[in-house]
């Protein structure tokens, strides 16, 4: 069936029958004019970030179920890097009336996903028909009592990073080179499940010749762009000084840090924490690792300064130990970088943005 022929009432009822809430401190969700939520003494963190067809994904090798579930992350990762708690979802989608009922509540299935794991509750939204591209949008609420900002990064404070850099932007770099069918094959994963056990290869094109890419090696890149997990901050916000998600690249973002936080930085570059995987597919395509990390953005990964002496054990929401690592650190006023060799450069504001990059 098509969303048309269900209607804006037909769909907001099953949502509501769907995403019925048992959290006492929302005294109002889905169904009325506005919720209404009592949150206890903490303090309410509000984040909001869209989501668009053709700037944000592609729908030839994204699944509904796959944006759904980056939604929310992407909107969780902006809590966490305040140092709070995602707690509440607003959900505004803007799709075509022709569009099939199955890819709708896929999306649903997705966001449905990802919310067990920040464990927010769904509190409201607005559905809108739309002439041409997708739209979505997700407003997230949180809670927190030490928010951590941008603007507190000190000159001797060391800069960190959790997980690993540009493997989004490496598996955003398969995604566009693979052939139809393997794109087909992508769309119909949840990554979750084991139902890719048996995938093998990937086809992808290289210039005019077709190859193949071990799953192996793009599997842990594609999940990574497809639908990455927020980090949560809570092992972080004791200690660090300042702290921002690295969403348009590492560099553009740690430079919003050091001009909030009105300081320097020095970064090494053979510090910056790079996954095995990523580094042999740049390998393959005669791509700069170092580049993909430093600007590809989309890596939900957390920046944040700390005193030197800190010692981190951060578990992320899986109750692994999530990696961190120290990639330079604050200085006066000089934003720069360290090669290998030892040799310093201007560090450069490398990273996405919206109107000018694309
Ligand atoms: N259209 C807007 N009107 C008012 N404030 C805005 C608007 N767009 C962004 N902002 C505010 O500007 C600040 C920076 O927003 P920005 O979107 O760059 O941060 P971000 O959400 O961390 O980045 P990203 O969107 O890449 O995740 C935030 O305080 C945000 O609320
Ligand atoms: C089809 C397609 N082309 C390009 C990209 C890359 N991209 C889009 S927006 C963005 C920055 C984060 O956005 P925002 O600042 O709005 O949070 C990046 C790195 C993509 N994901 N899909
Ligand atoms: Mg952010």
């Amino acid at each position: 069936m098509k969303l048309h022929q269900i209607g804006e009432l037909g769909l907001l009822k099953e949502i509501r029958k769907r995403f019925k809430s048992t959290d006492s401190s929302i005294i109002i969700g889905i169904g009325d004019d506005a919720a209404a939520i009592t949150p206890q003494k903490e303090k309410i963190l509000v984040t909001t970030d869209m989501m668009n067809e053709g700037i944000h994904f592609d729908l030839g090798f994204t699944s509904s179920f796959h944006l759904g579930f980056k939604l929310v992350s992407a909107n969780a990762s902006d809590i966490f890097a305040m140092g709070g708690r995602p707690r509440y979802l607003v959900l505004n989608i803007a799709m075509k009336k022709d569009t099939e009922e199955e890819f709708f509540w896929d999306m649903y299935k997705g966001i449905f996903d990802a919310m067990n794991i920040y464990r927010v509750s769904l509190i409201g939204g607005d559905l809108c028909s739309s002439k041409n591209d997708m739209v979505l949008s997700a407003t997230v609420i949180g809670t927190g009592n030490k928010i951590i900002t941008r603007c507190g990064a000190c000159v001797g404070d060391k800069i960190y990073v959790t997980g690993t850099i540009g493997d989004s932007a490496c598996g955003l770099e398969i995604l566009k080179r693979l052939t139809y069918e393997s794109k087909e094959i992508i769309k119909n994963l949840e990554f979750w499940s084991n139902n890719h056990k048996n995938i093998g290869v990937l086809e992808y094109w290289n210039n005019e010749s077709k190859n193949t890419i071990d799953w192996n090696i793009a599997k842990p890149l594609i999940k990574r762009h497809l639908m990455p997990i927020a980090r949560d901050s809570l092992d972080i916000s004791n200690y660090a000084t300042s702290m921002i998600d690295i969403s348009d690249g590492l560099f553009i973002d740690l430079l919003r840090l050091c001009d909030e936080s009105n300081v320097g930085a020095k970064i090494y570059l053979d510090k910056i924490p790079l996954s095995d995987e990523m580094k042999k597919f740049a390998e393959i395509m005669g791509l700069d690792p170092i580049h993909l990390a430093a600007s590809g953005g989309e890596d939900y990964e957390l920046l944040f300064t700390a005193p030197p002496e800190i010692k981190f054990k951060i578990r992320n929401l899986k109750s692994k130990i999530l990696k961190t690592t120290c990639i330079g650190e604050i200085i006066e006023k000089d934003r720069v970088v360290i090669d290998k060799s030892g040799k310093e450069s201007a560090l450069k504001a490398e990273g996405y943005r919206h109107f000018e990059t694309g």
